[in-house]
């Protein structure tokens, strides 16, 4: 019996969207480094829930968030302006083994908290101008998985999913910013924390 074909899946995959450019390692990070990472991000990072403006109405972010970066650039999104913190030792070295795959050079790191089903990040598309044209973005999750939707901005037909597992990297390249929204919903089923980073280039 080859007990592989029960493994799961390992090698990175590109997901099938026109007009995108995305690609999903599974097992980026293992199993013990994922942990250590896990508790120590949770611990270590400055975790704050801001305010944001939707509609003219004001709401608590329904989840924590957080700005590192190697340059004192502030970022911009939903009204709310974050000044970032230096980079800590474990954010570099996140950063220095996903540049290795990725051959980019990322600035900074925006990490959210889900601290349980609840918390979610609506549909959006990661296209503020500080991060110029077709962007990488390189996202790491650690914790509790969770599914990331996909739609298209203007074919309703095109959709995509996936669930985006404990020490894993989501690299979203090329035009994919352009032509799709993507989101976190939030689930009813009784689960604990994740943590995601998204490192990014900040012009
Ligand atoms: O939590 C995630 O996987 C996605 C986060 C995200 O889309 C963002 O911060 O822009
Ligand atoms: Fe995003």
């Amino acid at each position: 019996m080859d007990l592989d074909l029960f493994d799961t899946q390992k090698e990175p995959v590109q997901l099938n969207m026109p007009d995108a450019k995305v690609i999903y390692h599974p097992t980026f990070f293992n199993p013990g480094e994922s942990k250590k990472l896990f508790n120590a991000l949770l611990n270590d990072i400055e975790w704050r829930q801001d305010h944001i403006t939707v509609f003219g109405k004001t709401h608590l972010q329904p989840r924590l968030t957080a700005l590192y970066a190697n340059n004192t650039k502030p970022y911009s999104y939903s009204n709310i302006t974050m000044n970032p913190n230096p980079f800590t030792k474990d954010l570099l070295f996140i950063k220095e083994k996903i540049e290795v795959v990725s051959k980019t050079r990322f600035t900074t790191c925006l990490l959210n908290l889900y601290r349980n089903g609840q918390d979610s990040n609506g549909w959006h598309s990661d296209n503020e101008k500080e991060l110029g044209n077709n962007p990488t973005i390189a996202s790491v999750s650690f914790g509790e998985e969770r599914w990331f939707h996909f739609k298209h901005k203007n074919n309703k037909n095109l959709k995509q999913k996936i669930l985006l597992q404990n020490g894993s990297l989501l690299m979203m390249m090329g035009k994919t910013q352009d032509h799709w929204l993507h989101q976190i919903p939030k689930t009813k089923r009784n689960i604990g924390p994740r943590i995601n980073l998204t490192f990014r280039v900040i012009t």
